[in-house]
């Protein structure tokens, strides 16, 4: 065993993540840096913390791109998108040295993930956890920027949009550590999207299943990779809200609170195919490039769930027929069950959301879990 090994075992290592909704001022860094420091003292633990960069810095750097080059490549637009990671990190490991505790950053690069090579969307394959170690045992704290990794030859890549969630549990699993505490501007996942549907219930304990299936159809609390990481490594998911005392609202585990859930995000979208036959090739390519989608089954429907995919520009790349937009899903789910319906855009979206969770949830509504959900489709 090595040293930092050893020390690694001795000191208990918490896992925390922040989210980009954490850092909406500059002031955030200071104030988190406090909170983190006060809990190195206080529990006598030693730190990851993975971050994101602050809302919306991660798309203005897309934005800088393609007003240089409209079809950047893959490898360029993961070196690029990643940095606004990477600023956040600095800026906390700066601010906890401020407060006078050990700090370090592990970039991607640094980091010990080691990914496949499709740059933008890639995927874990196998994880190194002696730098993590080595920096643990020389710091308080280890500052992670969310979502990047590196690939055989050492060249960035990105876990896609929104990854810094599955960094957080990749981590978690290379510290050994049995949780990974999440913060976010909610305390934890909802019946629905607190912001947009009245009446959302927090969900205290969700399943590793549900919590998977909602994020596949687009919800935006949780990456979906990273719930099936945690579930296969037994990792808890502590849903945490982002400023102190941090309040737990949910904890993804094994067990899971029967309420339907109804899934929105108004960048998802749906894809008519004119046949089957080419909708089940066009999930396949999706699929194929780890692109979050789902096949409908109620007609020739792909839904690409999450945005942030150029989808013209990904047709053209892939050779498949583009298909006709066919509005933005909307998806209830109850244990392994689900039915989605098509609206009509954004606005409606909401509309049809707000519909059918005030349906499901309905006083006096069925929740066995057993129940089909197929009705909901006249909601
Ligand atoms: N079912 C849900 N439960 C909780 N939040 C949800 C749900 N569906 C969507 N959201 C949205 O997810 C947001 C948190 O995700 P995100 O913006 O990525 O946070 P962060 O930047 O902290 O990672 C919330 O502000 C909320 O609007
Ligand atoms: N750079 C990432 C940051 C991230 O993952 O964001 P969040 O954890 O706030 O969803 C992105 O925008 O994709």
């Amino acid at each position: 065993m090595t040293g930092s090994e050893a020390t690694a075992h001795r000191r208990p290592v918490a896992v925390l993540k922040f989210g980009g909704s954490s850092f909406r001022t500059l002031a955030s860094y200071g104030q988190l840096a406090e909170a983190l420091s006060r809990r190195v003292a206080e529990d006598g633990t030693r730190l990851v913390v993975v971050v994101s960069g602050r809302p919306g810095e991660t798309e203005q750097f897309r934005e800088r791109l393609n007003q240089v080059n409209r079809h950047p490549e893959d490898e360029t637009v993961a070196g690029l998108l990643t940095l606004a990671d990477t600023v956040g990190a600095q800026l906390l490991a700066t601010a906890l040295h401020r407060e006078g505790r050990t700090a370090t950053v592990l970039a991607g690069h640094q980091l010990g993930l080691v990914t496949d090579s499709a740059f933008m969307w890639a995927r874990l394959e196998h994880t190194d956890p002696e730098p993590l170690r080595a920096a643990l045992h020389d710091n308080e704290v280890v500052v992670v920027p969310g979502g990047q990794a590196a690939d055989k030859q050492g060249r960035p890549t990105w876990l896609g949009k929104n990854s810094s969630d599955l960094s957080a549990v990749a981590v978690a699993a290379a510290v050994g550590a049995g949780a990974c505490e999440i913060h976010s501007d909610v305390d934890g996942i909802y019946s629905s999207d607190p912001h947009l549907v009245t009446g959302a219930q927090l969900l205290a304990e969700v399943s590793y299943n549900t919590a998977a299936l909602m994020s596949l159809y687009g919800a935006k609390v949780l990456h979906r990779r990273a719930v099936r990481l945690a579930q296969r490594n037994r990792i808890e998911i502590v849903c945490r809200y982002n400023r102190a005392p941090f309040p737990a609202g949910s904890v993804i585990g094994s067990a899971g609170s029967s309420v339907a859930a109804v899934v929105l995000n108004q960048r998802s979208t749906a894809l008519r195919y004119p046949t089957d036959e080419l909708a089940d090739q066009a999930f396949a390519v999706f699929h194929g490039a780890n692109i979050d989608v789902v096949r409908l089954t109620s007609g020739p429907l792909v839904a690409i769930t999450g945005g942030f995919v150029d989808l013209p520009e990904f047709q053209r790349r892939n050779g498949i027929v583009p298909g006709e937009y066919a509005g933005v899903p909307v998806t209830a789910v109850r244990g392994s069950q689900v039915a989605t319906k098509l609206a009509d855009g954004e606005e409606d979206a909401l509309h049809v959301s707000q519909r059918l969770h005030d349906y499901v949830n309905r006083p006096g509504a069925d929740v066995d879990p057993n129940a089909p959900l197929l009705e909901m489709q006249g909601a």
